[in-house]
């Protein structure tokens, strides 16, 4: 990809290489669950250890409130890191000052070094230029390998690029062609499944999203709020009531256009959050005001299988339930079966990303027979949307 300038036009030998990475990855217990983005983001560091760089690592963990937070540390991700690519990856409890600086001086070519958490640092994420400043002090180059995160213009994933001779690593390289010529001319009726649990930051997106495809399929906890908006009780389920006016123009936008949106018919609620806690089926307007809707239910399972069988593409970003736990998988696990024996019979194109999207579908033993299978959840939806990502259009040769 002529437009991107990749790892084969830089110098890295010798050279300290600031390396973006998304280690943002599902974890349980302080221990990684899916190690799908770690896998994606190795053939980056084991070619710049082959080129005998100084490979240092960068990554955001999580949502934390812009300082350090034990919960969010990226310590037990390092040694994940270090397990995939079977090589030592040393820690610095901190991405900038002393601790980051001593153990950057301490290393040699082909030493892999990973820093704590960059959003311990509200700079981070404002993009402040003194934070950028002091993250580029560490290296002489900085390669940006984290494609499901290049939708956030952050100092580690955008500010870097003004200050550093900027690459595109391996893995955004091969996701912006797999990407690029998937989407490009998608075989039409298309459909956009969008769940999961990030409704503030994706729900206002699915407008832009019906004028890209035919179908829009809206489940997990994204589906609450517009149920919500319908007027159905949603008890303690996962719902944004501020975003309620939004799904409501979401919908009359569909109805308008002649847009299809399919929403659960029923759901699977329980009062708990755990494995195996008492469960039921419910109709949507039985939820009760101390329940949660953790899954869709079977009506509703039906429903979606029956649109797959009509359309062509399908883009699929967030699970249909709570997948962590049983038996709220089981939307997430049959829709996924699902897809998978239609793309096997040839009927169907499937592309799906996300971190716990592609956690969910491996959990489903359905992630191997989709087409394609992208590290990136709100980064390939806002692609989809048609949106340039800051941390892509950074790399672009100048
Ligand atoms: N009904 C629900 N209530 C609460 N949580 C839900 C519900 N349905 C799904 N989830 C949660 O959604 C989470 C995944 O959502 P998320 O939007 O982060 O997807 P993702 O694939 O990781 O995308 P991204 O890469 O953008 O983070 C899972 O942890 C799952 O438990
Ligand atoms: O998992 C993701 O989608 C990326 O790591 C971005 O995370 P964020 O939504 O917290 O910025």
């Amino acid at each position: 990809m002529t437009a991107f300038r990749t790892l084969d036009q830089a110098d890295v030998k010798g050279k300290r290489v600031l390396v973006r990475l998304d280690l943002n990855v599902p974890t349980e217990n302080g221990k990684v669950t899916d190690v799908t983005r770690i896998e994606r983001a190795a053939p980056t560091i084991n070619e710049l250890i082959g080129k005998g760089a100084k490979v240092i690592l960068l990554s955001h963990f999580g949502r934390p409130k812009g300082g350090p937070d034990p919960k969010y540390s990226l310590a037990p991700v390092a040694a994940a890191v270090a397990e995939v690519i079977g090589k030592p990856v040393a820690f610095a409890s901190d991405c900038i000052g002393e601790p980051a600086e001593r153990a950057a001086a301490a290393m040699q070519p082909g030493d892999v070094l990973c820093l704590e958490n960059t959003r311990f640092y509200k700079e981070e994420e404002k993009n402040d230029p003194d934070f950028v400043d002091k993250l580029a002090a560490l290296g002489d180059i900085w390669v940006n390998d984290a494609f499901s995160a290049a939708h956030r213009a952050h100092a580690s994933t955008e500010g870097l690029g003004h200050k550093l001779p900027a690459y595109a690593g391996r893995s955004m390289q091969a996701e912006l062609e797999a990407l690029g010529k998937a989407l490009e001319q998608p075989k039409r009726p298309v459909a956009a499944v969008v769940g999961g649990a990030k409704v503030s930051g994706k729900l206002d997106l699915l407008g832009n999203l019906l004028d890209k495809v035919d179908v829009l399929i809206i489940g997990g906890g994204m589906a609450n709020t517009f149920l919500a908006a319908q007027g159905h009780p949603v008890g303690k389920s996962l719902c944004e009531p501020d975003l309620i006016p939004t799904a409501n123009e979401i919908l009359a936008k569909a109805k308008a256009s002649g847009k299809q949106i399919v929403l659960p018919v029923d759901a699977v609620v329980a009062e708990k959050f755990a494995a195996n806690a008492p469960s039921r089926v419910a109709a949507l307007d039985e939820v009760g005001p101390t329940e949660m809707i953790l899954d869709i239910g079977p009506r509703s399972i039906e429903h979606v299988v029956s649109e797959l069988e009509l359309i062509k593409t399908v883009l699929w970003n967030g699970p249909f339930g709570a997948f962590e736990i049983e038996p709220f998988d089981t939307g997430t696990v049959e829709i996924a079966e699902a897809a998978a024996e239609l793309t096997a019979a040839g009927k169907l194109v499937t592309i799906a990303g996300g971190g716990d999207t592609v956690s969910a579908l491996n959990h489903a033993g359905a992630a191997d027979r989709f087409t394609y299978i992208s590290t990136a959840g709100g980064a390939f939806l806002e692609m989809l949307e048609g949106k340039a990502l800051p941390g892509v259009e950074i790399l672009r040769a100048k």
